[in-house]
């Protein structure tokens, strides 16, 4: 018998759409058959933006419930979990509230907007008894497997260096400073926003290699340009150094370039990965094994290519409904810990780049 889950979805915005229409995917579709996504409830701080969330995004099904607050969907006991997709400085709080009312939590990335944030999230996420997980999509998508898978063989070697870059062009002179990509009070800006996918191919090449032994980067190096627009970081690039292989990431976002190059890069010592952009869900990578002897000649290539229905949010969504359904507090693919990494490195690159979020924005300080 399939396990069901039954989702409440935090508010209505761009990214609650698309994974809500993930949800709804038919799992067969991807040979998933151990469980099925059921969406009972919607909350916004309208209750007509919900009605209209409900007809674009759930097929205009009754049965779902609009709702005009958040705290509705938390009290509401027909739903098991809930997706936050609010913008990064209100995860936080939006998170606290859920966990308090006993509700499983899946919240978008970056998980809050510090490390003293999300300790004290985790923290309550202990006390009342429920999952909590980071929305970090990329890791749990085929392809990401699949290279993992790769690394695992050890036919690439060790690998030595990951260059990742997640870059937009999001026209920020013509975009309204109230914009989350611009406000200071959203946690706008590029290291926040678009900094989670880098930083997750580093995560995944470099801190769970098994050389590494879950051992923290041991310098982070990082440098930020601000936009005199409003003062959030355009441009910043960070490396992390990880001594224990020793390997090291070099990764970069930037809010104002139209492209992604070079994408995913996973240079190891027998050969390299090519990750195929948008790096937040790649469809193909191709594996460039090298001969023997220096010179990196390419003796033989590989290329892997994925095709599912939908955008690939669903793969995160039943990591959720296995857990919960195993009774597990936490994914072991994306757990507590790599969430608890990513906001350390956020931490210290805005230390390092200047970036300071206005006063009150952040609810727990260190
Ligand atoms: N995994 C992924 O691929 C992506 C993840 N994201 C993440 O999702 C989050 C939201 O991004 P996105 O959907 O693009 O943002 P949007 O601005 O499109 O939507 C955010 C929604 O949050 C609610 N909200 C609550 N408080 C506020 C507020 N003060 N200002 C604005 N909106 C508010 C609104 O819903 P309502 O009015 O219904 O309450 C709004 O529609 C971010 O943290 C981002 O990092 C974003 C894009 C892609
Ligand atoms: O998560 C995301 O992925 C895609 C980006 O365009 C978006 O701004 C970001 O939030």
């Amino acid at each position: 018998m399939a396990k069901v889950l039954r989702w409440g979805i935090i508010s209505t915005g761009g990214i609650a759409q698309a994974f809500t229409k993930d949800l709804l995917v038919d799992p067969k579709t991807r040979d998933v058959h151990d469980v099925v996504h059921k969406v009972v409830a919607v909350g916004s701080r309208s209750t007509e933006k919900a009605q209209e969330f409900i007809a674009a995004c759930a097929g205009g099904d009754q049965s779902v419930k609009a709702y005009g607050t958040y705290e509705e969907v938390y009290a509401d006991p027909e739903v098991d979990a809930v997706y936050i997709g609010t913008p990064h400085t209100y995860h936080y709080t939006n998170a606290l509230d859920a966990i308090r009312a006993k509700k499983h939590i899946l919240l978008e990335k970056p998980a809050t907007s510090n490390t003293a944030e999300l300790r004290a999230l985790l923290s309550a996420a202990k006390e009342h008894g429920v999952f909590f997980m980071e929305a970090m999509w990329t890791r749990f998508q085929p392809v990401s497997l699949a290279i993992l898978e790769v690394l695992k063989k050890r036919e690439l070697g060790a690998p030595v260096v990951v260059q990742a870059d997640l870059s937009g062009d999001f026209d920020i002179h013509n975009l309204p400073k109230t914009h989350r990509i611009l406000d200071p009070a959203l946690g706008g800006g590029a290291i926040l926003d678009l900094g989670p996918y880098p930083l997750v191919w580093a995560i995944m090449a470099l801190y769970e290699s098994p050389l590494n032994k879950l051992t923290p980067p041991s310098n982070i190096s990082a440098s930020i340009i601000k936009t005199p627009l409003t003062g959030v970081d355009a441009n910043t690039s960070f490396t992390l150094s990880f001594s224990e292989i020793p390997a090291q990431a070099i990764l970069s976002c930037n809010i104002n370039v139209a492209s992604s190059d070079p994408g995913v890069l996973i240079r190891c010592e027998k050969g390299v990965i090519r990750v195929a952009t948008p790096i937040y869900c790649p469809m193909s990578f191709t594996v460039e094994y090298y001969g023997a002897g220096p010179g990196g000649t390419v003796v033989r290539t590989e290329e892997r290519r994925f095709e599912y229905v939908g955008r690939g949010m669903h793969f995160e969504a039943d990591e959720v409904a296995r857990c919960i359904r195993d009774g597990k507090s936490e994914s072991e693919l994306w757990g507590h810990e790599k969430s608890l990494l990513e906001m350390r490195v956020f931490d210290e690159v805005r230390k390092q780049g200047g970036y300071v979020l206005p006063p009150g924005v952040e609810k727990v300080l260190e």
